[in-house]
């Protein structure tokens, strides 16, 4: 019989972007050997070429993946996110080519959460310009403009996992929390949702932006928000570039009517740290620039390397796509003495007959049959006996709608 489970040396993964070692230990300790590391993102052309061959690739936030990326990457089966955001991914276009994607949804929650709250000290207290004049010679030793966060205002747009760790953080030092969502939550400790955006903007000291890239969240904040913000106070973005208008905040900083702020993210970032960084906000002291380093901690990306590479290696083995962002999530047991045939295909009436077809019209027994489906796909596991995989796989592939099958034993 053929062998068409691809033995592990044969399976090609590309790391992009530096992710954490714990990702190759994990892979490696797992089996898998043919591994390309590389410690940058790639423009398009380059990195169709490198994953064009590619089965699994780790990427973080910079990478793009787009269409035409998953056009050419015809082995790929899976995507894993070495971060929490996934908008860098053109999720529908995954799906409808069978790649699974997978991320890291809590691992760097904290490191985002502790770097905001240091960040709203330091604009308080006019950290960023007082230390900027210090490096050129100059002693601004004075209160005025400084104040403690106790006692302050912080207004979280975005209440999730990053959102509420801010706040649990916050109320700590004695802070006020009010945070606007578009989801009903249930707010901790003595923080109170505020159903009008505006409302929130009127009676924050502190603003500090959590959500996702959504087309929705695409410039939500810009002049109008901004105008609405009390005069003096300071804006936090760690969350996404394309959520805050730079011009327009750039425009209230020349103007004062926003006293300070932090920015984590940016429309345009630097493909690798030999880029030149380019944004209107370098003139400002009081403009607390990074690097988009909100996640990056020895502990995040050392959990995330190994919660990704664990998912990845799952899906290799044995199937298993719990907490996939675009598949239907199935958890499967371990399959030894049978080869288990999976079948990803477009949610279509009158598949799962033709394929459970192939195993009656063969005389094949079904050892165990596991299925999942959302509106767009269906994800099909069997396991069979070992001798009839050939003919099955052959039979499933030829079926009208599949999008993807392979086998594993
Ligand atoms: N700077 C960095 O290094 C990092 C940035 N991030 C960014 O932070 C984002 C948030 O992360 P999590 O808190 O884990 O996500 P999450 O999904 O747990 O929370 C997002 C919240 O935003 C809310 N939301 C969505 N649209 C909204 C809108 N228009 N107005 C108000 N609320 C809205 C959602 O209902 C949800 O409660 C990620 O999507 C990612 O883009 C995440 C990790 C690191
Ligand atoms: O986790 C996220 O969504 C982040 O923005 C962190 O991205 P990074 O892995 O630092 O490129």
């Amino acid at each position: 019989m053929a062998n068409t489970s691809l033995d592990k040396d044969k399976i090609k993964i590309v790391l992009l972007e530096g992710v954490h070692q714990s990702a190759l230990d994990t892979l490696q300790a797992a089996g898998y050997s043919n591994i390309e590391y590389l410690k940058t993102s790639l423009p398009q052309d380059q990195l169709i070429e490198t994953i064009k061959d590619a089965h699994f690739v780790g990427i973080r936030s910079r990478t793009q993946l787009t269409r035409e990326v998953f056009e050419a990457a015809e082995k790929l089966v899976s995507v894993g996110c070495f971060c929490i955001g996934t908008n860098q991914v053109d999720l529908d276009a995954a799906r409808e080519h069978g790649v699974a994607v997978f991320n890291a949804p809590y691992s760097n929650t904290r490191s985002v959460a502790e770097l905001v709250i240091a960040e709203a000290i330091l604009l308080l207290r006019r950290i960023p310009e007082k230390n900027a004049s210090c490096h050129r010679g100059g002693w601004l030793k004075t209160a005025a403009g400084a104040y403690e966060v106790r006692g302050k205002t912080l207004g979280i747009i975005g209440y999730g996992a990053i959102g509420t760790q801010v706040s649990v953080l916050a109320e700590g030092l004695g802070m006020k929390v009010r945070f606007f969502d578009v989801v009903t939550k249930l707010p901790l400790g003595n923080a109170e949702q505020v159903r009008d955006l505006n409302d929130l903007l009127a009676q924050s000291d502190i603003v500090s932006l959590h959500v996702p890239e959504l087309p929705s969240t695409k410039n939500m904040f810009g002049e109008a928000q901004i105008a609405t913000m009390k005069p003096g106070a300071v804006l936090l973005n760690a969350s996404r570039g394309s959520v805050v208008d730079i011009d327009a905040l750039a425009a209230a900083l020349e103007s004062g009517h926003v006293g300070g702020t932090a920015i984590d993210v940016f429309p345009v970032e630097p493909r690798s740290n030999d880029d030149e960084f380019v944004t209107p906000l370098r003139q400002f002291d009081n403009a607390l620039l990074t690097p988009h380093i909100g996640g990056s901690t020895q502990e995040a990306q050392a959990n995330i390397g190994t919660e990704v590479a664990e998912k990845l290696v799952k899906y290799s083995d044995n199937g298993t796509t719990i907490s996939s962002v675009n598949f239907p999530e199935v958890a499967l047991p371990s399959h030894s003495g049978t080869h288990r045939l999976l079948h990803v295909h477009q949610n279509i009436p009158g598949i799962l007959s033709a394929i459970n077809r192939v195993f009656s019209d063969n005389n094949i027994n079904i050892c165990s049959q596991y299925l999942q489906t959302n509106e767009r796909i269906g994800y099909v596991v069997v396991d069979i006996n070992a001798e009839y995989s050939e003919i099955a796989l052959d039979e499933l592939r030829k079926i009208e709608g599949t999008i993807r099958a392979r086998v594993l034993f």
